[in-house]
């Protein structure tokens, strides 16, 4: 279930069954990715209904963007220009190739990640900021999983060693606590194969109402 709200309308519930039609689900494999990103996703990847630990989080450019209906609020939301962060550039491969896979019974999410030419910070290797995102994007994915709508109220980081452009990593988060409206996620990346450290965070996230995106 998504939720719209905006400050002159009432809250309306928005659901998937409006789609008008089938969205690209970029979570899907594409001929850029690198034979490890696919062996990755295919060690995660489960069958629908196969009773698997892991199910593979569907992504899009935007949610709402299929919606046929909804009422002016909707409408506003959708002709807008706005584009998730990490699924607006075109070129396949160029900047955010990646799955998330969620364990729901662990309060687990795993994302594959292939980082492209276009995120390069210091040469040859991801820019800092690239990888706060994915981060941001898997645990805020896995808290939103298990605790409904949240944003992130705070984020830190340590980078431990550099990711190189066009490598595949492992990006790791559990949800350590629930509290209230507080959910705490830690997470670390690492190489493919789980032997190097490339960064570890922890974060914060607050449930909030859909309406807060719009009365801040
Ligand atoms: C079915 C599911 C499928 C899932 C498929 C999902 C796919 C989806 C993928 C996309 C995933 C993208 C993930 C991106 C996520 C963003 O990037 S979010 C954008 C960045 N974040 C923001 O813009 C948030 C800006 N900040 C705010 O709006 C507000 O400060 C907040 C965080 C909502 C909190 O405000 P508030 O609601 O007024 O709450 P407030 O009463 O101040 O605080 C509540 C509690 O949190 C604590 N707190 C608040 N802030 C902090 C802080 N910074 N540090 C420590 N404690 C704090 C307070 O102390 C308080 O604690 P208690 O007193 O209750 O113990």
């Amino acid at each position: 279930m998504l939720l719209c709200a905006c400050a002159s309308a009432p809250v309306q519930q928005v659901s998937p069954r409006l789609f008008s039609s089938a969205p690209r689900d970029y979570s899907l494999p594409n001929d850029s990715w690198s034979a490890e990103m696919r062996r990755l996703y295919d060690q995660y990847d489960q069958e629908p209904g196969g009773g698997g630990r892991w199910k593979r989080l569907p992504s899009y450019n935007r949610f709402l963007k299929y919606a046929t209906a909804g009422g002016q609020c909707l409408s506003r939301l959708v002709q807008s220009r706005a584009r998730l962060f990490t699924r607006n550039i075109k070129e396949p491969g160029a900047a955010f190739e990646y799955a998330i896979f969620i364990n729901e019974e662990e309060k687990r999410a795993v994302c594959v990640f292939q980082a492209g030419h276009l995120l390069e910070g210091p040469p040859g290797h991801v820019h800092g900021g690239a990888i706060a995102t994915i981060i941001d994007n898997v645990t805020g994915a896995c808290a939103t999983y298990i605790s409904g709508f949240v944003l992130t109220a705070n984020l830190n980081i340590n980078y431990c060693s550099p990711i190189s452009l066009g490598s595949v990593v492992l990006v790791d988060c559990a949800v350590d606590r629930v509290e209230g409206r507080k959910t705490w996620v830690s997470c670390r990346i690492t190489s493919a194969d789980g032997s190097k450290l490339h960064t570890e965070a922890t974060g914060l996230f607050v449930s909030v109402g859909v309406s807060h995106l719009f009365t801040g």
